[in-house]
């Protein structure tokens, strides 16, 4: 069989780990998708950064349409991240009749619903493994492996700057800012790297995720986000003191109300195997209620692991390009007339449990005043930590655990311990996760 020509628009970091593997595995890949896979027009900004990647036998253009256009191409690979024109981009070419694979979570997130529904109507296909988790093959297993059961929860460590800088500032006492630096020279970063320390990379793909899990439209909008940027060292070090690691995750949970939606600095119990991936590693916990706790570990950025997952949807693409549409295995995991119509919850009606870090005069009456106002919120505290008394400020601080609480209750008494005299400065609260 002859075989399936590709267009590549975006010459960067993950279009070179696809030429790369291509080339490489070009024998396996053949026999595994039936035929050979072959790029045959690449689309970048500049000339000569795709003549160095494709080499002089492949149709290099200018201008990105006209690989979305392209007679001879059944898929396009969209590598060039953001928004526009990469919207515009995906469109024209399904709107020419061409399969997409992107690695692009923020557009899925923000315009997956219009993309998918086009894709719906011209019968061809949109895959976006490498867009979640990298190299992590974590889509094909929410869209196949796990489609016997009702998901419950998933819960990841989906961003791997964010998990880089962690662990070397907890490991190697790096600064947040040198860590940083590494991570882009890796090529793990954004183009804009705001996204990464902000949580956006992470809630584009738990947005992702959730519309995968639980079969209802993509909703970013409903994410709630907070990132690492405001995160202290100091907290690592205290939540260390109760058994606990501090991850960025990406958490989405069906509850009798609706689901929850969030990305967060989160406090893991150290025994889990989640609270010790490190490094650029990203991991994936898929609670499922047949199969229970599933956990999906590996290289969640870089060249080549992201290559592997766009190579991987291009395998599939190939073997179904022969299959009636309606065969095929639908783009959210759920066939499109079975959208579910679930609340997506705010993060005040999150429960779970909290630590709170107070920093306080060291008076008498103190501790009693702040577990008073608890008490009178329904919270219950599971340990307390107090360190030494500062000399020069006479200030202390106080940790403190909760049992399982109401988000809306925690905010309510830490605004009423913030009034009283003896604490100064903010409150630090962060959400704890069992994830057993
Ligand atoms: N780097 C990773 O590890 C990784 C992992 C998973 C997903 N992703 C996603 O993959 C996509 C690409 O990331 P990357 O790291 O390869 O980025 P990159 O910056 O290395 O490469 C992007 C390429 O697209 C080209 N490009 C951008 N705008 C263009 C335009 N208007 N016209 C033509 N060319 C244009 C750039 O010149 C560059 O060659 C992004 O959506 C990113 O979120 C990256
Ligand atoms: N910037 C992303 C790339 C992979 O999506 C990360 O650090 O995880
Ligand atoms: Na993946």
């Amino acid at each position: 069989m002859k075989p399936i020509k590709i267009g590549i628009a975006g010459t960067g970091v993950v279009a070179s780990g696809v030429v790369k593997v291509l080339q490489r595995n070009q024998e396996e890949i053949t026999r595994r998708a039936g035929r050979g896979i072959e790029v045959a027009v690449v689309s970048s900004r500049t000339r000569a950064k795709a003549e160095a990647l494709v080499g002089q036998n492949v149709l290099i253009v200018d201008d990105i349409m006209d690989v979305a256009r392209h007679p001879d191409i059944d898929i396009v690979v969209e590598t060039m991240g953001g928004y526009e024109p990469a919207r515009s981009f995906v469109l024209e070419a399904i709107a020419h009749g061409k399969h997409v694979v992107t690695a692009n979570k923020a557009l899925l997130a923000e315009h997956g619903n219009e993309i998918f529904a086009a894709a719906q109507a011209k019968g061809v296909t949109v895959v976006f493994e490498a867009a979640v988790a990298g190299g992590i093959p974590v889509i094909k297993s929410l869209r196949e492996g796990l489609s016997a059961n009702r998901i419950e929860w998933i819960a990841g460590i989906i961003n791997g700057t964010t998990n880089f800088i962690l662990t070397q500032m907890r490991e190697k006492g790096w600064t947040f800012t040198d860590a940083l630096k590494v991570a882009q020279e890796l090529g793990y970063a954004e183009a804009d790297p705001t996204f990464d320390v902000e949580g956006v990379d992470a809630a584009h793909k738990i947005t992702l995720m959730s519309a995968l899990a639980f079969g209802v439209p993509i909703n970013f909008k409903a994410a709630s986000i907070e990132g690492i940027s405001q995160l202290a060292a100091t907290d690592i070090t205290y939540a260390e003191k109760f058994g606990y690691r501090i991850k960025l995750l990406g958490i989405t949970k069906r509850t009798p109300e609706g689901i929850e939606l969030r990305v967060h600095p989160t406090l893991i119990p150290d025994s889990r195997l989640i609270a010790n991936v490190n490094g650029v590693m990203n991991a994936v916990l898929v609670k499922g209620d047949a199969v229970g706790a599933t956990l999906y570990y590996g290289a969640g950025a870089g060249a080549e692991p992201t290559g592997s997952s766009v190579i991987a949807d291009l395998i599939d693409v190939t073997r179904t390009i022969t299959a009636d549409p309606e065969h095929r295995v639908p783009h959210l995991a759920f066939q499109p007339d079975a959208l579910a119509n679930i609340p997506m919850l705010p993060l005040s009606s999150v429960k779970t449990r909290y630590y709170l870090r107070l920093t306080v005069q060291d008076r008498t009456g103190v501790l009693a005043d702040i577990t008073r106002i608890l008490a009178n919120h329904d919270i219950s505290v599971d340990a307390m930590l107090q360190t030494e008394v500062d000399d020069a400020t006479q200030q202390t601080h106080i940790v403190i655990m909760t049992h399982v609480s109401l988000e809306a209750s925690i905010d309510t008494a830490v605004l009423q311990i913030k009034t009283l005299d003896t604490v100064s400065g903010e409150v630090v609260k962060l959400r704890v996760e069992e994830l057993g």
